[in-house]
């Protein structure tokens, strides 16, 4: 049994840790799948280079207002397709060969195959061929990320059906696509092949798309996303089957029973930790209901030199989130004596759906239920300048901030380039900055988008400094 002084398991965020401060550190990498993880593989990097291409499909059918007529003459799904994935793959295949075999990695063994635990600081590991490998060590950081959820509908399983996991690699564009869900991955794909031309029929269980949001944003949302695709809200999906005309959803309405009929169908009702695949409790590592790994500010677990990261232990389930906690992972490693918290006092979040939303601190309804004062500051896009260039009619900011001190609680936007414009909110409520001296203490490139923010917060009934 080789034992390391550093074992990592996951490549995604997990694999940022390592630089040349580790190099007389005898360490292990496990990775079950592909170098690189979600982010770079099947989640935010191709998902958004999708999008900027559903984006500009997209513009023809609103140009005409501008006095400018356009046409889509074509889409080329497979180009499409391998543009993103010509630029990702390659990436992924460098990330493998630079910790395999570059000089920099010399103290670094990489281990093909699904860790688990199999002892205290013990990880078996399972390679594709079905060999183990025992491996021991000192320290441990769990980065084993999260993984689709697959709801227990009847039928699901053997009519076959798409996760984010496979659905950007499709050999063809179906005529019609039935998400399953109404969260992040659903806003995202619909916005993404609607524009290219798929007929888009969205399920939710609930009354709302996108509920986590503050409900004003929300229910925007579902309105516009109501006028774009097929939207079934309260339908619960009781059934899946394939016949000769496509897939067929059999879904249980206020209204009673309701079917609809598919070419391709994408499961999208989150993901969760992938702590079972790991089994941390036989090395006496916590999971709480949830399946998160259980960790401290510091990342650390219950169990001295065992450390958690990313969606394996976040609640957030988010790129920057996981980033964020890497880089105190890789402190506290090098420095246990002086460890570092993350900070995970405003994290912001968006989606880039068609409009983007983006959000930061408390929705109104979580500022009601914590019984915090607030007062409310808005701006529609159509108030704006470069609204008016944009013919925005339906976008708009929302400002909660303190009325007392003038903090802000929480920031939500719904328009174009929502996840740019809120960045200066995010930056503001990160160093303490108060709303007036924000809005009044610089300068607002004029005309351009943030002056949606600046008007926002002018908008907010706070006394004058
Ligand atoms: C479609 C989609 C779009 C997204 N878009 C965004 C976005 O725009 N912005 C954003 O902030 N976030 C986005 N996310 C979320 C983001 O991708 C994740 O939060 C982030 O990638 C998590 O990083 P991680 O390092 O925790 O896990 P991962 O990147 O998932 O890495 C975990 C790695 O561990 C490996 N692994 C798992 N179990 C084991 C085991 N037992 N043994 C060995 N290896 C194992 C996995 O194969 C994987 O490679 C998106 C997610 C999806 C699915
Ligand atoms: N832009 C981004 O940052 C981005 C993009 C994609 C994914 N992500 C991350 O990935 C995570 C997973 O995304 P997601 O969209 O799969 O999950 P989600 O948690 O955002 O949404 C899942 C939705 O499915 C619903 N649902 C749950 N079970 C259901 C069932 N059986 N039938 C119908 N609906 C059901 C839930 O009520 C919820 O609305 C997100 O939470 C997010 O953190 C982020």
């Amino acid at each position: 049994m080789t034992h390391y002084d550093l074992v990592i398991v996951g490549t995604g965020s997990g694999n940022s840790i390592l630089d040349q401060r580790f190099a007389d550190w005898k360490t292990a990498v496990v990775e079950r799948g592909t170098f690189g993880g979600t982010c770079l593989n099947v989640g935010c990097i191709p998902t958004k280079m999708f999008v900027h291409t559903a984006d500009l499909a997209a513009t023809p059918a609103k140009s005409s207002r501008f006095g400018v007529d356009e046409r889509v003459t074509g889409v080329r799904w497979p180009d499409i397709r391998d543009r993103v994935f010509g630029r990702i793959d390659p990436i992924a295949a460098g990330g493998a060969e630079y910790r395999r075999h570059h000089a920099d990695n010399a103290n670094v063994t990489v281990y093909d195959g699904t860790g688990r635990f199999t002892a205290a600081k013990e990880l078996t590991v399972t390679g594709p061929d079905g060999q183990t490998r025992a491996i021991t060590g000192d320290r441990f950081v769990l980065a084993a990320g999260s993984r689709p959820i697959v709801p227990p509908i009847p039928g699901l399983a053997e009519t076959g059906f798409h996760t984010s996991d496979t659905v950007m690699r499709l050999d063809r564009l179906p005529r019609r696509l039935g998400i399953i869900g109404s969260g992040f991955v659903a806003a995202e794909f619909a916005h993404i092949f609607s524009s290219l031309g798929v007929e888009v029929t969205l399920v939710a269980r609930s009354g709302l798309l996108l509920r986590h949001e503050d409900t004003e944003i929300a229910t925007r949302y579902t309105e516009l996303a109501d006028d774009r695709y097929d939207v079934r809200l309260n339908h619960e999906t009781i059934g899946v089957t394939r016949s000769d005309t496509g897939i067929t959803l059999r879904m249980l309405s206020p209204e009673g029973l309701a079917e609809v009929v598919v070419d391709e169908l994408l499961v999208a009702v989150g993901r969760q930790p992938n702590s079972d695949l790991l089994d941390p409790a036989r090395t006496g590592v916590e999971v709480d209901e949830a399946g998160r790994v259980v960790v401290d500010e510091f990342q650390r677990t219950a169990v001295d030199g065992i450390y958690a990261l990313g969606d394996l232990s976040s609640p957030y389930q988010l790129k920057h989130v996981a980033n964020h906690e890497s880089r105190v992972v890789q402190h506290n490693l090098l420095h246990p004596d002086e460890p570092i918290a993350s900070d995970h006092r405003y994290v912001p979040s968006a989606v880039f759906g068609a409009p983007q939303i983006a959000s930061v601190g408390l929705t109104e309804e979580e500022a009601k239920d914590q019984g915090v004062r607030y007062v409310v500051g808005r701006q529609e896009y159509a108030g704006i300048a470069y609204g008016w260039a944009m013919e925005d009619t339906t976008g708009f900011a929302k400002i909660l901030a303190d009325p007392d001190t003038g903090l802000i609680l929480g920031a939500h936007v719904l328009g174009p380039q929502a996840s740019s414009v809120l960045q200066p909110v995010i930056q503001a409520m990160s160093f303490g900055l108060d709303a007036s001296t924000m809005a009044r203490g610089q300068y607002w490139i004029h005309p351009a988008l943030p002056e949606l923010i600046e008007n926002a917060l002018l908008n907010l009934d706070l006394p004058k400094r």
